[in-house]
């Protein structure tokens, strides 16, 4: 609801709309992170956050123009549905780009809020939480806004009067959060490669899509030859944004059937396994600076803990994208279905494990929650993790607890966590090789320098 109060009732196609679900219909209604340990002591709270509801991208709002232009033009067939849809206004524009909407303050500061009453000391001695909490941003104004909505949920939470540093401090850190904009590897071999989103082209072109098509061209009264795939989208979007919005189920809702909207999700998961996801390995291993980010700061507050010192940061909230959440995931292996998501296997695929929406909806979280137990009899169990992924306990996959020693994980981590094994994951063996050649380069004149040799 406009309030951002826990939703009740969610329409029919709410579950289908991926990763532009709202948060409430994914973690349920009022989520409240569950501790998993009593007896021990929270000493970080390391997260991971995407940013939360927002408008659509400016990519989005042309074809949405452009379908509701081609049912206004055919208005006076007088089909019910076609009626509705020529009388509905068209409010998006260009300009809302991607923004954070007001529900997605509204998500930061539940969040905040949830967060702080779960893990009181974390957030606590109030006098210095916004020293001992350490915020990081993408650049994008999502990411930034939502930032700056959670530090003053916490700055209203933990200092009532108002006395804290207004806004609180971040850093922008676009190397962790969108580290796909900067790895080399992977901007080559799949953001730029078309062949690397060739199962997603085929479903568009597939029986699936085909249906649907039929099915909104007999809906609405027009050939489906005129129909392209951009305009079904834009109408689901449509769907979408009027719930997520505006809390309202539109008529472009009733342009599809249950089995249309299931294969338009199956569309978005495709989109997300092959661009962000176990599609290429490299989407995964793209995430390997971030996966060491937060265990090094995991790290710093064992250290700190055993040599009995404060612990520098408490808490390290980072704010980024379903693009930035899904690939360390995967690199942590979640959600991998034994087959592939392909072109032609939706049918099997029905029962999936990778559901983007329900694993990242806006304002999705993955938090590592570091405790420190005094009654451990050794080192190993004095330190655990715990995994939380949208407040909800997310089951360690070498225990299938939501609990391990933090040893424990790091060591079924190792593959992830040596930096050796991750050089020049991002670097193009092309440069790489070059570099190589100019190092040799450089090694032979100095040695001919050396040796008085003049080179012939
Ligand atoms: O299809 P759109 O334009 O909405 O895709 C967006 C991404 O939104 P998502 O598909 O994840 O719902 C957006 O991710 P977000 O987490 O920031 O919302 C991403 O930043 C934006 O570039 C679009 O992704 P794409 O891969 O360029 O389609």
């Amino acid at each position: 609801s406009s309030s951002g109060q826990w939703r009740e009732a969610s329409p029919p196609w709410a579950q289908y709309y991926g990763t532009k679900m709202r948060y409430e219909d994914v973690a349920g209604s009022g989520p409240g992170s569950s501790r998993a340990l009593g007896g021990c002591q929270a000493l970080q709270l390391n997260a991971l956050i995407r940013h939360g509801t927002r408008y659509p991208t400016r990519k989005n709002v042309p074809a949405m123009k452009r379908v509701h232009r081609l049912i206004r033009e055919r208005a006076d067939r007088g089909l019910g549905l076609v009626r509705a849809l020529a009388d509905w206004h068209m409010w998006y524009d260009e300009r809302m780009d991607g923004h954070l909407h007001p529900l997605g303050v509204t998500d930061m500061s539940g969040l905040a809020e949830r967060l702080s009453r779960c893990f009181p000391e974390i957030f606590s001695p109030r006098r210095d939480w916004n020293r001992r909490l350490k915020f990081v941003s993408s650049s994008k104004h999502r990411c930034v806004n939502s930032t700056r909505a959670f530090i003053q949920a916490l700055e209203r939470l933990l200092e009532p009067g108002g006395r804290a540093q207004p806004g609180g401090r971040w850093e922008v850190d676009d190397t962790l959060l969108r580290f796909f904009d900067h790895c080399h590897r992977y901007i080559q071999s799949v953001d730029r490669n078309q062949t690397a989103m060739r199962q997603v082209q085929r479903f568009l072109q597939g029986p699936e899509m085909g249906a649907v098509i039929a099915n909104m061209a007999r809906k609405l009264g027009i050939g489906p030859e005129n129909i392209t795939t951009d305009m079904v989208q834009a109408t689901f979007y449509l769907c979408t944004f009027e719930y997520v919005l505006k809390d309202v189920v539109s008529p472009w809702c009733d342009v599809f059937d249950k089995e249309d909207v299931e294969k338009l999700e199956y569309w978005g998961d495709l989109k997300h396994y092959w661009k962000r996801s176990y599609g290429h390995k490299i989407n995964g291993l793209s995430s390997y600076n971030l996966f060491q980010d937060i265990f090094q700061h995991l790290d710093q507050a064992v250290e700190e803990s055993e040599r009995g010192e404060y612990i520098s940061h408490t808490a390290v909230l980072r704010f980024g994208h379903a693009e930035t959440l899904l690939p360390i995931l995967t690199l942590m292996g979640y959600f991998k279905d034994k087959n592939p998501l392909l072109a032609d296997n939706f049918a099997e695929q029905k029962n999936r494990k990778f559901r983007s929406g329900r694993i990242s909806p806006f304002a999705a979280n993955l938090i590592f929650v570091l405790y420190r137990c005094e009654k451990a009899q050794d080192l190993a169990e004095k330190y655990k993790l715990q995994l939380l992924l949208n407040e909800k306990p997310l089951p360690f996959l070498h225990n299938g607890d939501s609990v391990a020693g933090y040893g424990e994980v790091k060591s079924h981590y190792e593959h992830a966590l040596e930096v050796r094994s991750f050089d020049n994951v991002c670097e193009d063996n092309i440069l790489f090789i070059f570099i190589f050649f100019l190092l040799l380069l450089l090694l032979f004149s100095i040695y001919c320098k050396e040796t008085n040799l003049v080179l012939q």
